[in-house]
């Protein structure tokens, strides 16, 4: 049957790949190999942990080990209480006898309680470091990809499982500390038993064999249901989103959405529910099941003990401490169980938290060493040829452009053509899979791209809308800069965002954000001015402007232009891809692309009497505002 999520997000909306393949491996195994794979798993989650907090980790591992002595201590000293309590004799003589073994008792209980809570306040410190150092390296490495691996969806996923890798590291770190007090413990209870007599140890393990089963198996099956109910959970979130987010509100009026988008909410919530059912009707068998097998195993294990004691072969003190021992034993090895199966599952995440490091540092941005002359330089494309990941097509095939010191140049061309990324390729941000990118003539697969990043400013058709001040938005890109009001002023002028920090309520101090309390939304073109203010504020000798003016009024747009001119009169460089193309006639050249290729450049003069792509685009815009017809019913009206 189909999951119930898939008529609205197809097979999209699923848990990470990575998260599949733990899940899918978690069910599919069984306790030998959950049993050979956690040692490593339990190593990739101590080398953090080492990472983190050292000494914590340390100190954990030292309070428990002696907690753990604490524990045998004190069930042994149980017997040497009970050998002259059951021995004859006056009862004072026997509780002064055993007096040494409870003082010995209370020493080694005390011990043990004051080991465990340094472990617990060790831990508090460990868990959030480890968590904390596991995402700070995530983000990191995330930062300084190629951008191309970034888009590429197989990384993105492996993105995904890897954050929850990093929540996974503290629930994996105290599961190992929960393993550690559950080994110390049973270790212990089996030590005692073993020196009280030694056909006492089978009878332990006898006794507690059906506990370990049904833990067990309590905690694969909420594996398989965890499985089942994330996706659900993530797409019930993706609805909640959308039907309580301010930005489809609009839509979801407009159009009646919200019945359409309830409907599946409540679909996908009844099946999480029944899932959860299940889930608690298999636990409560499991647990009855569970209890039923110990009970009789306990039953048979005091049978056994019975026997041993009415034919002599213990005697009844250590009978008694024997009791104790299997008990504390059994409760050791339920929290063993769960631990393990805790570190199983949250340590594969780990792992898949390292592999994404490892991938990270391996698609880490490429750059070489050179530096460029500090003046402006010429960049050129020769036979640029790109085709982004997974995509059989390319979106440049072939391309050659030019573009000297301080000249302006335009990309025009249908949709889809390629001009944008060929900008991108250009400025470095990816790199050519064919042909190269120079800059002063060096190869950019050579030079430093950091110092080449420094020389651009990049106004992109989806700009960042970052979610901060007005001041913040146009200062990003040269933050040390963004409390220097002079040049705010002077980015703002230009760009036209001056007058929409003068109507937000806090100026260059309100919040963009209207997510936020206190935040304030803008319009389209009011963003597109921030977008603008924020290539001014940049002051790159290289400006690159991908469709600045698509929301812009025809005034402010035409001011925008004015103030390219300026720029480019000053001798910056300037990359402009519009299909305005009234804005573009001033261009130092014109490239025309079609479908990953440039068909034509030249000037504006020069293409016009070309009588190519570029002229037949350029006289079907003119013709728009030359003459409108608008066809009514049949009768045809011409206004000019
Ligand atoms: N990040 C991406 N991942 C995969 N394919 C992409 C990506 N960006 C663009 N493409 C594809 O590359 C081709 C060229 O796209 P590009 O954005 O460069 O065109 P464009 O000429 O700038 O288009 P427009 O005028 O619509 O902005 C298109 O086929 C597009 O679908």
């Amino acid at each position: 049957m189909k999951p119930p999520g898939d008529e609205l997000f197809g097979s999209g909306i699923r848990v990470s790949i990575g998260q599949l393949r733990h899940e899918g491996a978690g069910l599919l195994v069984g306790f030998s190999t959950m049993a050979r794979e956690l040692p490593r798993l339990l190593a990739a989650t101590i080398r953090l942990g080492r990472e983190a907090a050292p000494r914590a980790l340390a100190a954990i591992i030292v309070a428990e080990l002696v907690a753990g002595v604490g524990t045998a201590v004190t069930l042994l000293s149980t017997y040497r209480v009970l050998v002259p309590l059951m021995a004859g004799g006056p009862s004072r003589d026997r509780v002064l006898a055993a007096a040494p073994a409870l003082v010995a008792i209370a020493l080694a209980a005390g011990t043990a309680s004051v080991m465990r809570a340094c472990s617990k306040a060790a831990a508090s410190r460990l868990g959030p470091r480890a968590e904390r150092l596991a995402y700070t390296r995530l983000l990191e490495g995330a930062a300084q990809v190629e951008l191309a691996a970034l888009e590429d969806a197989e990384f993105h996923n492996l993105l995904g499982a890897a954050r929850q890798g990093t929540r996974a590291t503290r629930i994996a770190l105290s599961n190992a500390i929960a393993l550690l007090t559950g080994l110390t413990n049973l270790v212990a209870s089996a030590g005692v038993l073993t020196v009280l007599h030694p056909v006492l140890l089978p009878l332990l393990a006898a006794g507690i064999a059906p506990k370990g089963w049904s833990a067990v198996r309590a905690a694969r099956a909420r594996f398989a249901s965890t499985k089942r109910y994330m996706d659900l959970t993530r797409q019930l979130e993706v609805l909640g989103d959308l039907l309580s987010g301010p930005n489809p509100g609009q839509e979801i009026r407009a159009h009646g959405v919200a019945p359409f988008l309830l409907e599946h909410y409540r679909r996908l919530s009844a099946v999480a529910e029944e899932e959860q059912e299940r889930l608690g009707r298999a636990e409560a068998r499991n647990t009855l099941v569970g209890d039923a097998l110990s009970g009789l195993a306990g039953l048979a294990t005091y049978a056994a003990l019975g026997a041993l004691l009415l034919t002599g072969a213990v005697p009844l003190a250590v009978a008694g401490a024997a009791v104790m021992a299997i008990r504390t034993g059994k409760m050791s090895l339920t929290a063993l169980v769960m631990s393990t199966n805790q570190i199983y599952e949250q340590g594969l995440f780990v792992l898949e938290w390292e592999r994404a490091c490892a991938e990270a540092g391996r698609l880490a941005m490429h750059t070489g060493h050179l530096a460029l002359p500090p003046r402006a330089v010429e960049i050129r494309a020769e036979n640029l040829r790109f085709a982004y990941p997974h995509e059989t097509r390319p979106a440049l095939d072939g391309v050659d452009v030019v573009i000297r010191p301080g000249e302006t140049v335009a990309f025009v061309g249908e949709n889809g053509s390629g001009k944008s990324t060929l900008a991108k390729l250009l400025i470095g941000l990816y790199l050519p899979q064919g042909g190269q990118v120079t800059w002063a003539g060096v190869p950019i697969w050579h030079l430093d791209r950091r110092r080449l990043f420094e020389r651009v400013a990049l106004v992109t058709q989806d700009f960042t809308r970052w979610p901060f001040t007005a001041r913040v938005n146009l200062a990003i890109g040269r933050s040390e800069h963004a409390r220097d009001d002079a040049r705010l002023r002077w980015a703002g002028w230009t760009s036209g965002a001056d007058a929409v920090a003068a109507s937000l309520p806090d100026g260059w101090d309100t919040l963009l954000a209207r997510e936020f309390m206190g935040g304030t939304e803008l319009s389209g073109g009011q963003w597109q001015r921030i977008g603008l203010g924020r290539a001014w504020f940049r002051d790159a000798p290289v400006l690159v402007f991908d469709e600045p003016t698509s929301a812009l009024d025809p005034r402010a747009e035409i001011e925008v232009f004015d103030k390219v001119g300026m720029l480019a009169a000053q001798g910056r460089t300037i990359v402009l891809i519009t299909h305005r193309l009234a804005s573009v006639r001033r261009a130092d050249r014109i490239y025309v692309l079609a479908h990953g290729k440039v068909v034509e450049h030249g000037t504006h003069q020069s293409l016009m009497d070309a009588g190519g792509a570029y002229a037949a685009m350029y006289q079907l815009q003119a013709g728009q505002y030359a003459e409108t017809t608008w066809r009514r019913h049949g009768t045809e009206r011409t206004f000019t």
